[in-house]
């Protein structure tokens, strides 16, 4: 798995426990695996279909450095699986693992379209 992007934690990202909020955290995640999967489609024009278990394995505290893990799990016709872990980038502590984020190739009008990637391209 290869680590991108890189977030400091502040106050406004906080929970009411001071640990890093979890809905913050997805929507991060969410917009990295779709520039991911756009990169690997060589097209931005993806959507989320599936989110599996994501499993939140230690918290991120303020003034943290979270960094981001993404890694193609599977090749479909018009989808592609991903995987993401994001960890604190000084001790290494896994912060959240996710098995499986589906996205899918769109066209003009929101359907499913074959995005060409081949099996072995990644
Ligand atoms: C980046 C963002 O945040 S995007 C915003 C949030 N996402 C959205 O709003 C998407 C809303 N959903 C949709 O528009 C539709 O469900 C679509 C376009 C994603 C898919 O439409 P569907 O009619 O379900 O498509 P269809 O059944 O043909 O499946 C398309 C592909 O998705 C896969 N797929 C569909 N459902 C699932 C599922 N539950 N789990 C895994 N893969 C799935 C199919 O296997 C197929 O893959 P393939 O072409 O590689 O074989």
């Amino acid at each position: 798995m290869k680590f991108y992007s890189r977030r400091f934690i502040k106050p406004e990202h906080l929970n009411p426990a001071n640990s890093l909020f979890g809905g913050q955290l997805l929507s991060w995640i969410d917009e990295e695996a779709a520039i991911f999967a756009g990169c690997q489609m060589k097209s931005p024009r993806n959507v989320t279909k599936l989110i599996s278990e994501v499993n939140f394995m230690t918290p991120a505290r303020q003034g943290d450095v979270i960094e981001f893990g993404l890694a193609l799990v599977s090749v479909g016709s018009s989808s592609i699986t991903i995987a993401c872990q994001v960890r604190n980038k000084v001790t290494l502590a896994p912060i959240v693992s996710i098995d499986k984020m589906v996205f899918v190739h769109v066209n003009e009008q929101g359907e499913p379209a074959p995005h060409g990637i081949r099996v072995n391209a990644a």
